[in-house]
């Protein structure tokens, strides 16, 4: 009796109460880190064009957020920093200053709302005048090892301020070891690592240039340090040093197109994988929406959900706050 019509496996979806016994995922507010952008400023709100319903906020508005963060139940929010053009230079030393926007905020955020994570991220693009997330030879080559050196001294000035979760996005080889290590020399044992270990060169990321000002100063592509959307094997190596030099947990960026690599990287390691559903996808959904092709809700559950079942413990997400409010607190 292992077949149609003792067997069906329709019985089960019959009733909404069942097909919630039988869900094999769950979504929750606590899979959830909210991506937000700070503006120099006081009282300032810049809506993102490309990013419809995201904005810009001064630092009071980051503190407002993180406690609507904390009353929707989302664990950790991200912070990126939209750096006025003029603080903005060839080698990014900005990044370096211990009272710039984005310590400033983390020092505001970690004040009013200590029990709400701060992830912060650690690469140039922000704080450069040609866009890319480290320094530039003559040739336009990004230069490994000595962006590797300014990363370190930008995570320990982040973590000085207060970050709990330092990722590196600017996928340099070594990084991730140099940043632990030094982290330990400070006594900062108990500040995460997130690894953006595999992170594609894509054609996803626009909306977020605009949103940290970086779009129109970016010369080339990220090609040479980013990586191919071809390969899948390379992403697991990429992994496997970034957990071996220390960190704590991975992220596959973007999320959607790269789901594939997120099961491979959670079958093989078996630690914890976060996703980052990245600018363009939101800006998709939105413009699904705003075509009446899809339904906002509907959509942003099912993408969320698709990251969940893949074998995320959580995602990066500009939904967050309505993903949050969608499920309940
Ligand atoms: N380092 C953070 C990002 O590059 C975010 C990209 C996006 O949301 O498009
Ligand atoms: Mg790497």
């Amino acid at each position: 009796m292992s077949a149609y019509p003792a067997l069906r496996l329709r019985r089960t979806r019959a009733t909404a109460w069942s097909r919630r016994l039988h869900a094999e995922t769950v979504l929750t507010p606590a899979d959830l880190i909210w991506p937000l952008f700070i503006a120099e400023g006081d009282g300032v709100e810049e809506p993102i064009a490309a990013l419809p319903g995201v904005s810009r906020w001064s630092v009071a508005g980051i503190v407002a957020r993180g406690r609507e963060a904390r009353d929707l139940g989302i664990p950790c929010v991200a912070l990126f920093p939209n750096t006025p053009h003029h603080l903005r230079s060839d080698d990014g030393a900005e990044a370096l200053n211990p009272d710039n926007l984005m310590c400033r905020a983390i020092r505001a955020l970690k004040d009013a709302v200590p029990e709400v994570g701060v992830l912060t991220d650690v690469a140039l693009d922000p704080y450069t005048t040609h866009g890319h997330d480290g320094l530039v030879d003559a040739a336009g080559y990004v230069v490994n090892d000595r962006t590797a050196d300014a990363l370190v001294r930008q995570a320990l000035n982040q973590a000085r301020a207060g970050s709990d979760i330092v990722a590196p996005s600017d996928m340099m080889d070594g990084r991730i070891g140099l940043i632990r290590t030094a982290l330990e020399g400070e006594g900062h044992v108990n500040v995460q690592i997130m690894s953006y270990a595999a992170k594609y060169a894509s054609a996803f990321y626009g909306p977020f240039r605009d949103a940290v000002g970086s779009r129109g100063l970016l010369k080339g592509d990220k090609k040479s340090y980013q990586m191919d959307s071809a390969n899948a094997e390379e992403a697991l190596r990429e992994v496997a040093l970034d957990l071996d030099e220390g960190a704590d947990t991975v992220m596959v960026k973007p999320g959607l197109p790269y789901l594939d690599i997120i099961q491979r990287v959670k079958a093989r390691f078996g630690v914890p994988v976060f996703a980052y559903q990245v600018s363009g996808e939101y800006a998709m959904i939105e413009a699904a929406v705003a075509a009446g092709a899809g339904e906002r809700d509907a959509l942003v559950l099912e993408t969320l959900m698709a990251f969940k079942r893949a074998g995320c413990s959580g995602v990066l997400t500009y939904h967050a706050a309505h993903a949050a409010r969608l499920l309940g607190a």
